[in-house]
């Protein structure tokens, strides 16, 4: 069975001339330990399918399944509990706690997951570059350095999925590649499944299958 497995979303969203169809009928499934790549238009609709993967954004029609529980058909409630134990999120609004420090920022996931160990997350610190950071606030650090710390908060929490939308879109090429290495590593080290949203097609061909958005189908 699938870590993760979208069964033919559709979703729609309101505008002045009436519904615009983002996903009309998109499956997809992640596997454990496996990197999956999200490519497509600007405006394709990788984020939407992110978040509805998430438990974010409601569905039109379709299944969002995490081994046997459909996140679509949860309450509220339920999508938060299993969003919480399950899924890693790094978006493109990083959504750090601004009172918390950069430490406890890495922390927070796991800690609300009940999985925190310090030591891996002292070694995630030390291997984003955040080892002399952790003592700061989120106003006080660059969007790359944001980005990082968004990253290490998800990874810290061991998610059995985790979501990542243009993860290393704020980093310069060479801290992009080694952050993207790391969550490679890490992903395939504790049989994580991932889920990527990315430009690059160069980071794309990294990844063990790229799958493409088009017109609301995948490609
Ligand atoms: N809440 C919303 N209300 C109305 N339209 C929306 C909403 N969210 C997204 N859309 C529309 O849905 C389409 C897909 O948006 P989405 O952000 O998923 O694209 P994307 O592929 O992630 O784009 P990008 O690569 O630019 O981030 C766009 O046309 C966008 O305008």
């Amino acid at each position: 069975m699938s870590l993760l497995a979208l069964k033919d979303i559709h979703k729609s969203f309101a505008s002045a001339e009436g519904p615009v169809a983002v996903l009309q009928g998109v499956s997809l499934a992640v596997q454990a330990g496996e990197v999956v790549a999200l490519t497509g238009e600007s405006g394709s609709g990788k984020s939407t399918l992110l978040h509805i993967a998430a438990g974010l954004e409601p569905v039109d029609a379709g299944q969002v399944l995490f081994g046997t529980q459909d996140m679509a058909a949860l309450p509220d409630a339920g999508r938060a509990q299993l969003r919480r134990g399950t899924v890693g999120l790094v978006f493109q609004q990083f959504n750090l706690v601004p009172s918390l420090s950069v430490g406890a920022n890495l922390a927070f996931q796991a800690r609300l997951a009940g999985k925190h160990d310090a030591a891996f997350c002292t070694d995630l610190a030390a291997r984003l570059g955040l080892a002399d950071l952790l003592s700061r606030y989120p106003e006080q650090l660059s969007g790359g350095q944001q980005q990082r710390v968004a990253i290490g908060r998800a990874l810290a929490a061991r998610p059995e999925v985790l979501l990542a939308d243009e993860p290393t879109g704020n980093l310069d090429e060479a801290t992009g590649d080694a952050v993207f290495a790391l969550m490679l590593e890490l992903a395939r080290a504790q049989g994580t499944g991932l889920l990527l949203v990315t430009h690059s097609a160069r980071l794309a061909g990294q990844c063990d299958h790229a799958i493409h958005l088009r017109n609301g189908r995948l490609a």
